[in-house]
């Protein structure tokens, strides 16, 4: 594993929104967007989604957005390992969310295969799919939909543990509020055209602030590792609670 040196040159966007609702209205409108962007010049698109609570509200609303989805292909930037119908499970919030109804449910779900013997199995899988889909390592995803967890990490990139370091594949496991997980690793995270992280709420304003600050190490912030390696400026979304703590 690569040493993790602190410190980045990746420029940050943030856009404020009023309110959480305001929020994902901006996320799904944003999301449409690249997608659509994507789409005119492409024949698909290849997006890597988060997980957890956040962006629920913003998928059921990138759902009603009238693209081809079809020419969509769907992926998850981690996953617990967890059977597909247990309630953890990110991919299926998705279903629930982005894909409950037309026309996001004629998306192209690829769902980490938690249905494998082992994590291991389903990460190489993944890793597999990644380079059909998006080319050899570093695979180019078109757009990344990440989260900012409390203690900085994103994905399953979890502060204290191995997988932020891991340089020299496209997808390592991870483990992180209890659960075994499988993660896509910073350098696909960094490789994608387009970042954007969705950040709401009270308790992420110290994880936001040392997302923000130049020199924070991405030991204590693995956030901070996903750095586009197409020197394109990372965007973050974030709600005025979120924001408290960054100085205009
Ligand atoms: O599977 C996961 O848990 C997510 O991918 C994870 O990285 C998430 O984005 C952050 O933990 C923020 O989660 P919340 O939106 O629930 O605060």
């Amino acid at each position: 594993m690569t040493p993790i040196t602190p410190g980045s040159t990746t420029r940050y966007r943030l856009v404020v929104a009023e309110s959480a609702g305001e929020l994902a209205r901006q996320t799904a409108q944003a999301l449409a967007s690249e997608i659509d962007q994507v789409l005119a010049q492409r024949d698909r698109a290849q997006i890597a989604l988060a997980g957890g609570e956040t962006p629920k509200a913003t998928y059921r609303l990138l759902g009603q957005q009238h693209l081809p989805w079809d020419r969509v292909d769907v992926l998850l930037g981690d996953e617990r390992w967890v059977p597909s119908e247990d309630p953890s499970s990110n991919a299926r919030m998705l279903r629930e969310t982005l894909m409950a109804e037309l026309p996001g449910s004629k998306a192209c779900l690829h769902p980490v295969p938690t249905q494998l013997a082992s994590p291991e199995q389903g990460a190489a899988a993944y890793a597999d799919l990644l380079q059909q889909l998006c080319g050899d390592f570093p695979p180019v995803l078109d757009v990344v939909l990440l989260g900012l967890g409390d203690d900085g990490h994103t994905a399953s990139l979890f502060p204290g543990t191995t997988a932020p370091g891991v340089r020299d594949r496209s997808v390592t496991l991870g483990e992180g509020k209890g659960l075994p997980r499988v993660s896509l690793t910073a350098p696909t995270l960094s490789a994608a055209r387009r970042v954007v992280f969705l950040v709401s709420g009270a308790g992420k304003v110290q994880a936001l602030q040392r997302l923000l600050d130049p020199e924070e190490s991405p030991l204590r912030t693995p956030a901070k590792l996903v750095q586009p390696t197409t020197e394109t400026e990372v965007l973050i979304l974030a709600d005025q609670e979120a924001a408290a703590g960054v100085s205009p």
